[in-house]
């Protein structure tokens, strides 16, 4: 991921050090402090309590990939002075991926949608959500990316949109950019045209992380793409910039979704947010570990005791890249394991799963 970084933007040798630094460091060392002098400063003095001296392959994945992509943005200068200020350094690949022919072939999709009857919109949508999450550049980095789609290992777009009863405020926690939040404006736009929402706050990261988790800078970029499109894309594009201007969508960064924590963990001005929400539908992998508790939990636990600790009715649209699983069948499990795939962690395989 370094070697790409540094062939995608013309760093001088401070920043190339530094990124050096980190892969040892982090690769082979001990955790180290902070040393670029961010806002976020104090926050990540508390997550990093007790955690300094220590070798990183103490840590557990999900406090050491958080904290790496941090200290990458620190190795980048995009919390410094100079060039680097605020440059996303995942930039090019988000726009390589929001400008591919897979992108364009999403988009020209959409053309179908208005020729589909009511429930059959109501599920290309949610599928369209649910598997716009495979592409994801962190993933696909990792040797586990299958590329192939087997189907929902849990749950159904039914399931889904059976949580929406009376209107009200719907929150969606985003991933990942370009295709991803192109398909979750769709499903927004759905949200909103149906009634199903009044309103909807889309969340996304405060910072650069996860390579294509999406910044609100990603945000304009994927709306300008709908936007300039043509047919149902460019549409769905003008409803969702309508709605942000007259406040209907409203976009929040909090800087918790970018914590080395669980949503257990979450803070309590956060919690409150969530409190009053219709329905917060969670999108991809990272988001559900953080859900459910990033453990080897028996994959039979179920979703609802997993989620017990979140305030009000969700949603999990995810694809499985990673081992931490919930709420499956005994069935499902046994069959899956005997298909021999590794169908937890290649990104093959995907789930609905909800909570009233
Ligand atoms: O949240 P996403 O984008 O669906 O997936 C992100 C993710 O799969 O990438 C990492 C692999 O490097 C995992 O730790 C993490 O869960």
């Amino acid at each position: 991921m370094i070697e790409r970084l540094c062939a995608a933007h013309p760093f001088g040798p401070d920043v190339r050090e530094a990124l050096t630094a980190l892969l040892e460091e982090s690769t082979r060392g001990v955790v180290e402090p902070l040393d670029d002098d961010a806002p976020d400063h104090d926050v990540w003095a508390a997550w990093t309590e007790g955690q300094l001296g220590r070798p990183w392959a103490e840590m557990s994945f999900l406090w050491a990939e958080s904290y790496f992509f941090r200290k990458l943005l620190g190795a980048t200068g995009y919390f410094a002075p100079g060039p680097w200020r605020g440059v996303d350094p995942f930039a090019p690949m988000k726009r390589a991926e929001l400008g591919s022919d897979g992108t364009a072939e999403t988009l020209a999709a959409l053309d179908s949608l208005p020729q589909l009857a009511d429930a059959d919109r109501d599920t290309a949508v949610v599928q369209a959500a649910v598997w716009g999450n495979q592409a994801d550049l962190a993933f696909q980095l990792s040797t586990d990316a299958s590329g192939t789609t087997s189907g929902l290992v849990s749950g159904s777009a039914e399931e889904f949109w059976s949580l929406f009863g009376q209107a009200g405020q719907v929150h969606l926690v985003a991933d990942n950019a370009a295709g991803e939040l192109s398909a979750d404006l769709v499903l927004i736009d759905r949200l909103l045209t149906t009634g199903r929402a009044e309103a909807v706050v889309l969340h996304v990261k405060p910072n650069p992380y996860y390579v294509s988790d999406a910044i609100p800078n990603d945000v304009i970029e994927v709306l300008h793409q709908l936007v300039g499109s043509a047919g149902e894309a460019s549409a769905i594009g003008h409803r969702v910039q309508d709605a942000l201007r007259d406040g209907r969508i409203a976009v929040r960064a909090h800087p918790f979704f970018c914590a080395p924590r669980e949503f257990s963990d979450m803070p309590d001005d956060l919690r409150a947010e969530f409190s009053s929400a219709a329905v917060t539908i969670f999108k991809g992998d990272l988001n559900y570990r953080r859900l459910v508790g990033d453990r080897h939990w028996e994959p039979t636990r179920p979703f609802a005791d997993a989620v017990s600790h979140f305030p009000s009715p969700l949603a999990a649209l995810r694809v499985l890249k990673s081992e931490a699983v919930v709420g499956l069948s005994a069935d499902t499990v046994s069959s899956l394991d005997e298909g021999g795939e590794a169908w937890r962690t290649q990104g093959s395989h995907a789930l609905v799963q909800t909570r009233s």
